[in-house]
């Protein structure tokens, strides 16, 4: 259920249904009675105001409002646009409904609450007069608004606002999510959000092929072991985290924790000679190595034992850290590069692509929006997803375009939106952890996606657990809490 469908694969899902003999006004009607649902559950009394666009968002919306009148409560249904254009299903569900319809128009009526019908996936330019003026009526009024599909205004496929949006308390949306369900700013306008299933087979998705998916545990459980009986740590990978200098050692330390949090076998800092005192005096279960420039890290990584290695958290921009990303990429060892081990290609993205390319071993790129921009110059516009995977193409490297709605994608096109990571989770340091985990899912020998996807999830629902107040020292201990909850004899338990 994790597929997430744009609205023209939405509408082939449609279509593929219908030409398998489900009627449209079944889908139709499957829809309206969610919608219906929704509202007795978020405004069980009081009078419904249904507000119906020209399009099927407004068949929808004369479905529910037949049902609740069905349900014995008082409705009132307002129609933006020419009664005489409603055509196909709408047309039969807004005969059906047969009950007094208005012209849309302010003020709004007196209502406990509202649905909003007006525009679904059919919304293809900016909302303006009329329908703005009703928009922002209802943003105005405060009322509990439950959406059909998607709240109006909210772009389906970018979550972006055209012109102006409704601010919903629930959506419910039809078959799969679109990604302007988890996006920004549409997450926030569409409230809670259901799916409800109207009939279509799941076997539709067989000839649309989705490349996007809601960031979940079905994405990456089964590339994700729990350790067997006969399981030792020299078996769980062994994971090295860079250390930068003297005064910026505590970034690696956060990641190296994480990456043993994990599950990796061994975690080692790599720490140069001037910071290993006070490496030392902080590490206990995280061992200690002697890294004396690019030749010894090197080394280090070619072991054989050393099977992940992360660099970027307080590493440092000068040309010798430099040469220690070099040395890093010529080492047969899977790897995750975050912050200042990105931003220090930033005049010559193309000679770190072209080193990804020539390895065999899998890259994490983990950049924020301004790390990207450096990397990618030419992606910085455009809706997000599409914009991480055409930089993981270009990368051949796994991207985790960082962010309240954090994209993962894959070099073959693969794309996972998350939206489990709480505001919160924005904090000094939370960048250096999620490098960790990443680190530690690839030392266990998790494909590029899967540990990166796996690494955004369990660090929004670690930043859940510590809730508000946390700082990054608390989202280790936080990720213990998670998978301990979430591990059963058999592996990873899925919803
Ligand atoms: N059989 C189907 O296709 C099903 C469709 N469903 C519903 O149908 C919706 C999609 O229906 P449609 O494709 O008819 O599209 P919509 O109903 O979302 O909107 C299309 C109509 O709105 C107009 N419009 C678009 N943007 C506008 C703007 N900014 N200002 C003014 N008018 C604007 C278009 O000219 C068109 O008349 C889905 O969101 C869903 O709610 C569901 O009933 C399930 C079944
Ligand atoms: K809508």
């Amino acid at each position: 259920m994790l597929e997430l469908l744009t609205t023209a694969q939405m509408a082939t899902a449609d279509h593929l249904a219908i030409e398998g003999g489900v009627p449209g006004i079944r889908l139709m009607e499957k829809a309206g009675a969610a919608v219906a649902r929704a509202v007795t559950a978020r405004v069980p009394e009081g009078r419904v105001l249904v507000l119906c666009g020209p399009g099927n968002n407004g068949g929808d919306g004369f479905v529910a409002a037949r049902r609740l009148r069905a349900a014995g409560r008082e409705v009132i249904v307002h129609l933006l646009g020419d009664p005489a254009r409603v055509s196909g299903d709408a047309r039969i569900a807004f005969d059906r409904w047969g009950g007094p319809t208005h012209p849309a128009d302010l003020p709004l009526p007196e209502a406990a609450g509202i649905v909003d019908a007006l525009f679904g996936a059919g919304l293809d330019r900016p909302i303006e007069g009329l329908a703005a003026k009703i928009v922002a009526a209802v943003n105005a009024s405060r009322l509990p608004v439950i959406a059909v599909d998607v709240p109006s205004g909210v772009s389906g496929n970018t979550g972006e606002v055209m012109g102006t949006a409704i601010e919903a308390v629930a959506s419910v949306t039809f078959f799969r999510l679109k990604p302007g369900h988890l996006l920004c700013p549409g997450r926030e306008l569409c409230g809670e959000v259901t799916l409800a299933d109207i009939g279509i087979p799941a076997s539709v998705l067989d000839a649309i092929g989705p490349r996007s998916w809601r960031n979940g545990r079905a994405l990456w459980a089964e590339s994700m072991r729990a350790p067997g009986a006969g399981s030792h740590k020299y078996r769980r990978g062994h994971a090295v985290v860079v250390s930068g200098g003297l005064a910026r050692t505590g970034a690696a330390r956060l990641a190296a924790g994480a990456a043993l949090r994990a599950g990796a076998g061994l975690v080692t800092v790599a720490s140069p000679p001037d910071a290993l005192v006070v490496n030392a005096s902080h590490l206990t279960a995280v061992m200690l190595g002697r890294m004396d420039g690019p030749e010894s890290l090197g080394a280090m990584l070619s072991d054989g034992r050393v099977t992940a290695a992360a660099l970027g958290p307080g590493l440092g921009l000068s040309a010798a850290e430099g040469t220690l990303v070099d040395a890093a990429l010529a080492a047969p060892v899977a790897l995750v590069l975050d912050a200042d081990a990105l931003t220090l290609w930033q005049d010559a993205p193309d000679a770190l692509f072209d080193a990804i390319a020539a390895r065999e071993a899998p890259v994490i790129l983990t950049p924020h929006e301004g790390e990207f921009a450096r990397l990618f110059p030419d992606l910085t516009t455009g809706p997000k997803p599409e914009r991480a995977r055409a930089a993981a193409a270009r990368a051949a490297a796994t991207v985790v375009l960082k962010g309240a709605d954090t994209v993962i994608a894959a070099p073959d096109g693969r794309v996972a939106i998350n939206d489990n990571a709480p505001a919160w989770l924005a904090t000094a340091g939370s960048g250096d952890v999620l490098a960790g985990i990443a680190t530690g899912f690839l030392a266990q020998g998790m494909p590029g996606f899967e540990a990166a996807a796996a690494a955004v999830w369990f660090h929004g629902a670690a930043g859940t657990e510590a809730g508000p107040g946390l700082t990054a020292e608390d989202l280790e201990p936080a990720l213990r809490t998670v998978l301990r909850r979430l591990w059963a004899p058999a592996g990873l338990v899925l919803p």
